[in-house]
């Protein structure tokens, strides 16, 4: 059974687990509607746990449990990345470590069209694991997805990391180009949220 928040949660608080900016804002914007205080990471000064997980959900679940035990608060975690089909599924779980100490995205980006070499298949996807863990050591894990292809050159500047290249099936803007509402619409972290919010958020959100 998944454990309902906020019981037991003091103030409803909740830390959310990532490093990454663009993660924390989205995250931020699907919980507002909840009334749960969030702070970050970053804001507490928690470390960046090394990532030794060979699946998105270890990697969810180990992020997850370092923030909750480090802090006191339950903790929700993101473990994402890209899966690209004619290269096996990569970056994958190296989607972020692709990008480089730089977090350069346009070399990532420019990494997955040479390794294409032109490739026809240009299916991709999103996946996107959501882990709330809670300082005894509970814990409950949500895997959402998105389908699409990939253009070159990418388009658009807003969102983040491989944004740019990815247009999600039956829509004719990437996630570079759409605002953060559109995104939420259908994005991987947007489907693992609402399975969490089915799961674990007692009452209607706030209108
Ligand atoms: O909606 C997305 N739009 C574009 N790119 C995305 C998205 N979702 C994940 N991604 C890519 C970039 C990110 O850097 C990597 C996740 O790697 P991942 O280890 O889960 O996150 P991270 O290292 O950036 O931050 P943290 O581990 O502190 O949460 O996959
Ligand atoms: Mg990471």
């Amino acid at each position: 059974m998944a454990r309902r928040f906020p019981a037991g949660a003091p103030g409803g608080r909740l830390v959310i687990a990532s490093h990454n900016a663009g993660k924390v804002r989205e995250i931020g914007e699907l919980l507002a509607p909840w009334g749960v205080t969030v702070v970050s990471a970053g804001e507490l000064g928690l470390p960046e746990p090394e990532e030794t997980g060979t699946t998105f959900v270890a990697n969810a679940e180990l992020k997850a449990h370092a923030a909750a035990r480090a802090s006191g608060l339950p903790a929700l975690a993101d473990d994402s990345g890209l899966e690209v089909a004619a290269l096996g599924g990569a970056p994958g779980i190296y989607s972020a470590r692709w990008a480089g100490p730089g977090k350069d995205f346009g070399h990532a980006m420019g990494e997955i069209e040479r390794r294409l070499a032109g490739a026809a298949d240009r299916r991709a996807r999103f996946v996107c694991a959501l882990t709330l863990a809670w300082p005894d050591g509970h814990a409950d894990t949500f895997l959402g997805t998105v389908d699409g292809t990939l253009v070159f050159p990418p388009r658009g500047d807003r969102g983040f990391g491989y944004d740019p290249m990815f247009l999600p099936l039956g829509s004719s803007e990437t996630f570079g180009q759409m605002d953060g509402a559109a995104k939420h619409g259908i994005s991987h972290r947007a489907d693992a949220f609402a399975q969490l919010v089915a799961a674990c958020f007692a009452g209607p959100a706030a209108s």
